[in-house]
């Protein structure tokens, strides 16, 4: 196998019938078919679920037979005249045939030729039937979507569903070869969600993206991260036969189609090229109109037709098949105005902090104080004590900054300004409390005080574990002491006391690193 594939459920397909996982009885009676086909029917309908094989039975008989073949989508209008070609070139011996001698036509999505306008495709595929001697293997999910004549005219052979044993022993070979150490458990996990090989190929792709390792985690972050009805919305617009079903879907989903209608803006460039994304997108405008008049007239009815096409129109505009593996992502503006929105939030809370330090509005903080702080912001050291006197947190200095909030930077300062508040506020018990510091710093001691009365001052600054809480109670208390000491001075003594506070006062002004007082005094 060679190619650097993106998608792994292309690299793995069978190139072989015997590398065909199941459906033994489906694969020999298709040999037996291309084996015998100058004497028997000239076509065969593989039908069955959506990534089960059907596909990949097919190519795996041409390269086995040796045969070459053409792969064409029923649904796709030019086919009748691809078709056409094909049965004129059989008729002229030589020119049409391969290695093997035969050309293999493989008719995609055989049963929603009805879905073309153009009914002559279907008329084609008979006359190649009736008159070509080359096989022509039809693939259809529903084959009763076929006409009858058309289901006649071939061998119906079923594809079944995939045991869940043979789907873990694909993803075991897959994980061998991709180099991945895998979970048995996880394995299983995926299996058992789905009976679709093609589905559990790309589950494990998108658990093993970016890593070496696939745990049952990622297989359940997978389920859990997305809303997987979306997803199936998804694939029923871009990948689905049936746009009616895409609708259905749709209606029965927990979201709005002003939400939905994300989802299929972003998915789309992922799922359609060229004349198709053109008019996938031509659908999706005019579902946008209708979802603006809905806002306009506030006339909800307008849904319904803004549901259709970016359903039904979207899924219509697709006139190709697409392979490969299609990773369905939320719309990248949801994500934007996520962000947006938290940012507003943090602006919002710290407009607050400020407004309340500086006596002003929210507004006002808003749109003179922010812009103000952030340029002073850059000087570290204000930084830090900004933090503190607001009490800002990470994310309120990372919006500052304009940095992430993991950035060093800010938790450094962060940091710093909470170590700063605990020293403020052990300083400020320190001073509520009258006790350790300043007692060493006062050296002036009211010589006639009462030695009774020095004692009882001396022991109402010796009330540590009481002063330290702001409760009433013990302010209560601490006031009493503070009453004894000054119950009826002598006026001699009061002016010694008088000047004794205002001494210790002083010291303790000295002794207190500098505080800053208000939001701009540096
Ligand atoms: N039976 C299988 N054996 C091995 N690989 C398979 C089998 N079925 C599906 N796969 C894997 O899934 C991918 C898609 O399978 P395939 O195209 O054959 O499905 P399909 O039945 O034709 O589906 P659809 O009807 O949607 O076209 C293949 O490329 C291959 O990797």
């Amino acid at each position: 196998m060679s190619g650097d594939y993106l998608d792994w459920a292309e690299k793995y397909r069978p190139t072989s019938l015997k590398d065909v996982v199941g459906n033994d009885a489906a694969v020999k009676a298709l040999r037996q078919w291309a084996e015998t086909f100058s004497t028997g029917k000239k076509a065969v309908i593989l039908h069955g679920g959506p990534g089960i094989g059907k596909t990949s039975a097919a190519i795996a008989l041409a390269n086995d037979l040796g045969w070459d073949y053409i792969e064409l989508n029923a649904s796709d209008t030019r086919t009748k005249d691809a078709i056409n070609k094909i049965a004129g070139a059989a008729s002229k011996a030589g020119t049409f045939e391969g290695a093997g001698g035969r050309k293999l036509i493989i008719l995609d999505e055989a049963d929603n030729i009805h879905g073309t306008s153009d009914r002559g495709g279907e008329a084609a595929i008979l006359n190649v039937i009736k008159n070509a001697n080359q096989p022509i293997i039809m693939i259809a999910n529903d084959p009763y979507e076929m006409s009858k004549p058309l289901r006649e005219a071939a061998l119906m052979i079923p594809f079944r569903s995939i045991l869940t044993t043979s789907i873990v022993k694909v993803l075991k070979k897959i994980c061998a070869d991709q180099e991945i150490s895998c979970d048995p458990e996880a394995l299983m996990k995926i299996a058992e969600r789905t009976k679709d090989l093609r589905s559990a190929i790309n589950d494990l792709q998108a658990a093993a993206m970016g890593s070496k390792r696939v745990t049952v985690e990622d297989v359940s972050t997978a389920d859990r991260d997305v809303p997987e009805t979306v997803f199936k919305v998804m694939g029923m617009i871009f990948r689905g036969h049936d746009m009616t079903k895409s609708l259905d879907a749709m209606r029965k989903l927990d979201e709005r189609p002003d939400d939905v209608i994300g989802w299929v803006d972003e998915n789309l460039p992922r799922s359609y090229e060229d004349d198709d994304l053109e008019a996938g997108y031509d659908a999706i405008s005019k579902a946008d109109m209708y979802l603006g008049r809905v806002m306009k007239r506030q006339d909800y009815g307008m849904w319904r037709y803004a549901s259709f096409m970016m359903t039904c129109g979207v899924n219509n505009a697709r006139k190709r098949k697409y392979g490969g593996f299609v990773k369905y992502s939320p719309p990248t503006y949801w994500q934007k105005l996520g962000r947006a929105k938290s940012a507003r939030t943090v602006r919002d809370s710290l407009a607050k902090k400020i407004g309340s330090q500086c006596h002003t509005s929210k507004a006002e903080a808003r749109s003179t104080y922010i812009p103000f702080l952030k340029f002073i912001f850059d000087k570290n050291d204000y930084a830090v004590r900004l933090s503190a006197q607001l009490k800002l947190d990470e994310d309120e200095i990372a919006y500052l900054l304009d940095a992430k909030k993991a950035a060093k930077k800010v938790s450094e300062i962060y940091r710093k300004s909470r170590e700063m508040i605990e020293e403020e506020i052990e300083h400020e018990i320190d001073v509520f409390g009258h006790f350790s510091r300043p007692e060493k710093k006062l050296e002036v001691e009211p010589e006639e005080a009462e030695p009774e009365e020095k004692e009882k001052k001396k022991a109402g600054r010796k009330k540590p574990a009481k002063a330290r809480s702001r409760d009433g109670g013990e302010l209560d208390e601490d006031a009493a002491m503070t009453e004894e000491v000054t119950i009826d001075p002598a006026p001699q003594e009061t002016e010694i006391l008088a000047n004794a506070e205002e001494k210790k006062e002083e010291a303790l002004e000295e002794d207190r690193p500098k505080k800053q007082r208000t939001l701009f005094d540096f």
